[in-house]
């Protein structure tokens, strides 16, 4: 019933589209929302007035086939389904998410990964040019990024070396200030709750931009945490209260941010998992946290410095990220800076606190098998949800 009631909205999209009308994005996709009964819970309901006068373009999917050549020039892929690389009849180079029919994410991560991009702007945060729904295809179209993402560069011994200091910095600053207005900055207050090295678009000077905003979650007004069952998000990012107690806040993302931080300064991945159910309990805490802190306690972090960065002359700075990404990563929520103070942090060079001991992801099995049930974690770096949860 919810089903027909959807389609035929939707269809009813397509027709204003065959008219080349451009209608309100945002309440067209209000308008599927209460055919659905609220399920999308994770998108807050307020502002709707000003949300009334925001529009972006629905393209037309035939113009879509054309500009990608018939989808021949595929960028990559994600959890959403693969990205493609196109030209509008205008000349604009642009990049197009096709939605996959087998992806675990979906309508409900389309229609949020339009409803908060379209509201915001910045310098540090990907543009989305506009959508397209045809029948069961769904697309988003942004606008192009010549060097991918980063993860293409940092985890690639070849490319890597393309990534001097003096470009990882200027990412972390961007990064800094692309999450500092999705926190504290826009109109909205906003979590990623996906951060992650994939999530960070590089343009042709290496300027980050933050994407993917599948999963951010808008709080309310006079709202700054949330507890939640829904858990999303990249295993090796996620902050462990978020992961096992579903308890969200803007130190979420400060965790993450702080995860990428040392990815950066290292060239490395955190990768390491060690999901141990014989011993009864959940114990998987990310070893590279676990050795960063040990070295830097024992005044040995410049050894964490990718290879690639020893020849530099910044190594103090360098050694200054590291400290700052572990004051990110810290166990509690309420030791770890906010944004603001990390942006200060980056741009002076005050002294910084001691940091206290990594996040060590150590439960139960009662607790810790509860929460897996609601979250789902994934290993290989791509995304994961569990959208049917509470
Ligand atoms: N705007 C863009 N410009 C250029 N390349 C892009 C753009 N958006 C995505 N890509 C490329 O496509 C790849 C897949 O992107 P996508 O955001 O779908 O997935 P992901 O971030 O890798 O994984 P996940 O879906 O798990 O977050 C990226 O890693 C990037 O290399």
């Amino acid at each position: 019933m919810h089903f027909c009631i959807a389609r035929f909205i939707w269809k009813h999209i397509q027709k204003q589209i065959v008219q080349r009308r451009r209608i309100p994005l945002v309440q067209s996709i209000k308008e599927t929302q209460s055919g659905e009964s609220g399920v999308y819970s994770t998108v807050s309901d307020n502002g709707s007035a000003q949300e009334a006068g925001i529009s972006s373009p629905f393209f037309d999917f035939y113009t879509i086939a054309e500009a990608t050549n018939n989808f021949s020039h595929k960028l990559g892929e994600g959890g959403f389904g693969s990205v493609y690389k196109g030209k509008l009849p205008s000349g604009q180079e642009v990049a197009i998410k096709r939605l996959s029919e087998k992806s675990g994410q979906g309508l409900k991560e389309f229609q949020n990964e339009v409803q908060v991009i379209s509201r915001l702007q910045h310098r540090n945060l990907v543009q989305l040019l506009g959508c397209c729904i045809h029948g069961e295809e769904k697309l988003l179209l942004y606008e192009f990024m010549a060097n991918k993402s980063l993860d293409t560069f940092l985890f690639d011994p070849k490319k890597a070396r393309e990534l001097d200091w003096e470009k990882r910095y200027k990412i972390i600053q961007g990064i800094c200030r692309g999450l500092l207005y999705l926190h504290q900055d826009s109109r909205l207050r906003i979590i990623h709750r996906d951060l992650k090295a994939s999530n960070i678009l590089l343009d042709e000077d290496f300027n980050p931009k933050i994407s993917d905003f599948g999963m951010a979650h808008i709080f309310p007004d006079h709202q700054n945490q949330a507890l939640t069952s829904r858990i999303v998000g990249t295993y090796g990012y996620m902050a462990p209260e978020y992961a096992f107690h579903g308890e969200l806040s803007e130190k979420s993302d400060v965790f993450s941010f702080g995860v990428l931080l040392l990815e950066i300064v290292r060239g490395k991945k955190n990768t390491s998992i060690n999901y141990d159910q014989s011993l009864n309990f959940l114990g998987h805490a990310p070893m590279q946290l676990i050795q960063a802190w040990t070295l830097w306690n024992e005044d040995r972090s410049a050894e964490l410095i990718d290879p690639l960065l020893h020849h530099s002359d910044s190594i103090k700075e360098m050694m200054r990220c590291i400290h700052m990404g572990l004051l990110c990563v810290q166990e509690l929520p309420t030791d770890r800076p906010t944004m603001s103070s990390i942006l200060t942090m980056l741009s002076s060079d005050s002294a910084l606190p001691a940091p206290k001991n990594p996040a060590f992801f150590l439960e139960s099995s009662n607790s810790g098998e509860d929460n897996l049930a609601d979250a789902c974690y994934s290993i290989n770096g791509v995304t994961c949800t569990n959208i049917d949860a509470r």
